[in-house]
């Protein structure tokens, strides 16, 4: 690790600065929220009209036809400039803007918003790539099912999480989001339309190939073609999870639960969280249809007046004892949306104070979207210098090493933890060891006084987050075997650039 260069700011810029990052609070109460609240009721219209008139199947192959038109013209057009998404880098679930588009000839994929079918008999159900965790849950819950892998944040859309990636409490059972994929359509450099999948037995070449595609996609980036659907897993649900705590007062403490809790094969959920190097709690949910035994209360942590949940956690764990409650499934799956996690406490710091709540807190929380087009350059800088976003996915037992990484660092609480299931199959996130191996994600993620850059660690980085990596060194990290074949394959070379240049801090403002 090495310590980030102080920018020069005078004392003006100073004050500006902080005028701008303590009253942020004025214009997201004033424009935001109302904003948020009229954008997110429009595509709740849109999409309850669009699920009844059962019109997104029929669309969907005009929607494909028009991506294959348009990779076909930059084709006949001489490729003069690479491809990528014309997804507008404002709305992004990232701290950056891609700069990289610019240059670009987006091919637009914008209108790929839809749930196409449900297939209850095969347990799958066949989306769209812009589709959103919130609209997935929305209409899958109320018909007895859910993904196995429901990633938080409420606007992370399922091209993001296949060609980046997504965790989520599940993974110790299904692993990343990528793991309950069962195949991908998608566009190609040429314009032509395949079906990657898994092939038990690939008998053909054509099969081989499609089986290596469907492992090369996750985390590549949108760099090996254009996802059009995506046919995900799905598993029956039940209406609330039975949420039990555990107080852990050491970092073995932490190591040993989480361990524990994530190899018992009858949890659903485990999630860690770290309020102080020392003080933490592990929580482990099991699906349930509710108080039927007396051994807790509902607690709709969703409802718009509950405090933040990580806030709520954190007052449980200084009780030290164990506690069990009943949480409504879709507000256990979006529990950290409200809050942002930790971050809206930097943008609106009274955002969970009870009147706040009770008053305001139903138009919460403000769109990050939105958030990330008004946040004006200044205050850019100002997170660049003293806001920290990493999320090291590293095996569980090099968990307690990882944290005293970050304490030293950065010493950033809370710190997320999530176990998750890594099996041992090709692609860009490679572990040879032949078995699955329990990894855990440790995420970091708020303003520190002491920002440094993290360039060495051990283990896969999430590309979202804040990387400072050389090409070199993050080919040490992920494996190129299948990525640098599958590129010349399908004449990728020349259609789209590597997924380190996409990645970089020069391609990200
Ligand atoms: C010069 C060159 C030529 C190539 N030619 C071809 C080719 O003709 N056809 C082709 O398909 N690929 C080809 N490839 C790609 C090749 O499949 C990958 O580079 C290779 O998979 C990585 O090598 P590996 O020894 O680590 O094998 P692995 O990646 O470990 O495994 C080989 C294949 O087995 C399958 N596999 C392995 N583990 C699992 C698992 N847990 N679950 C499900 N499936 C699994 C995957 O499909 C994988 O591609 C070529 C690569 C190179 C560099
Ligand atoms: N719980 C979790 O796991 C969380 C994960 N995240 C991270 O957030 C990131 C951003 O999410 P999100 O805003 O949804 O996604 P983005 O729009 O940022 O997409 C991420 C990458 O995937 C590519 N991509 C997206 N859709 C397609 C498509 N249809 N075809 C080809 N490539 C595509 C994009 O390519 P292009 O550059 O061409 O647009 C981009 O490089 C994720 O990658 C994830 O790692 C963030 C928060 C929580
Ligand atoms: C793997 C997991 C669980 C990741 C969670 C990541 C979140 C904490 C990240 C994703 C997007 C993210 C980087 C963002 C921000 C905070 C951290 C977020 C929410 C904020 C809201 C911080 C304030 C900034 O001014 C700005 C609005 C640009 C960003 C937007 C993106």
């Amino acid at each position: 690790m090495s310590a980030k260069e102080p920018s020069a700011l005078n004392a003006f810029e100073r004050q500006v600065e902080w005028i701008m990052f303590r009253f942020r609070w004025i214009f997201v109460i004033l424009f935001l929220l109302p904003a948020s609240l009229i954008f997110d009721s429009y595509h709740f219209v849109r999409n309850y009209f669009i699920y009844k008139l059962q019109s997104a199947p029929r669309a969907h192959g005009r929607k494909v036809a028009r991506i294959k038109r348009q990779v076909r013209e930059w084709n006949e057009s001489g490729k003069k400039t690479k491809m990528c998404t014309a997804r507008s880098g404002w709305s992004t679930m990232s701290f950056r803007f891609p700069l990289y588009k610019k240059n670009m000839t987006q091919i637009n994929t914008d209108q790929l918003v839809d749930i196409l079918e449900i297939d209850e008999k095969a347990l799958t159900v066949r989306v769209e790539p812009m589709v959103t965790m919130g609209q997935i849950t929305r209409f899958l819950l109320p018909l007895g099912y859910t993904l196995p892998i429901v990633p938080e944040l409420d606007d992370l859309t399922v091209g993001g999480m296949i060609n980046g990636c997504g965790v989520e409490a599940s993974g110790r059972k299904y692993g990343m989001f990528q793991h309950i994929c069962v195949a991908y359509e998608l566009v190609m450099a040429d314009g032509s339309l395949v079906t990657a999948k898994k092939f038990k037995n690939p008998s053909t070449q054509e099969e081989t190939d499609m089986h290596t595609l469907f492992f090369g996609i996750p985390w590549s980036h949108g760099t090996l073609g254009f996802l059009v659907s995506a046919t995900l897993r799905i598993i029956p649900c039940r209406p609330f999870v039975k949420l039990t705590y555990y107080p852990t007062k050491t970092l073995e403490e932490m190591e040993a639960t989480l361990r524990e809790e994530a190899e018992n094969r009858e949890n659903e959920f485990v999630e860690g969280l770290l309020f102080s190097k020392d003080r933490g709690v592990v929580m482990r949910g099991r699906f349930s249809d509710g108080p039927i035994d007396n051994t807790g209360k509902i607690n709709s942590i969703g409802r718009w007046y509950k405090k933040w949940f990580y806030t709520h956690v954190e007052d449980l764990t200084k009780t030290g004892k164990v506690h069990t409650e009943f949480i409504p499934l879709r507000e256990y799956y979006h529990r950290h949306s409200k809050s942002i996690f930790w971050e809206l406490k930097e943008i609106v710091p009274f955002g969970n104070n009870v009147v706040f709540r009770w008053l305001l807190g139903w138009m919460c929380p403000p769109k990050i979207s939105l958030l990330k087009l008004t946040t004006p350059p200044t205050l850019r800088k100002l997170y660049d210098r003293k806001h920290v976003l990493q999320d090291m996915l590293v095996p569980l037992d090099r968990l307690n090493e990882t944290i005293n990484v970050f304490h030293k660092e950065v010493e950033v609480y809370p710190i997320w933890l999530c176990p998750f299931n890594q099996p041992s199959c090709p692609g860009m996130v490679r572990q040879r060891s032949g078995k699955s191996i329990m990894y855990v994600d440790v995420g970091v993620y708020g303003i520190t006084e002491k920002k440094k850059i993290m360039t060495h660690t051990k283990g896969f980085q999430m590309m979202y987050a804040d990387t400072y990596m050389t090409r070199s060194e993050f080919w040490e990290m992920f494996d190129s075997s299948i990525y640098d074949w599958l590129r010349t394959k399908y004449q990728c070379t020349q259609a789209f650039p590597d997924v380190y240049d996409k990645v970089c801090k020069a391609a990200r403002y």
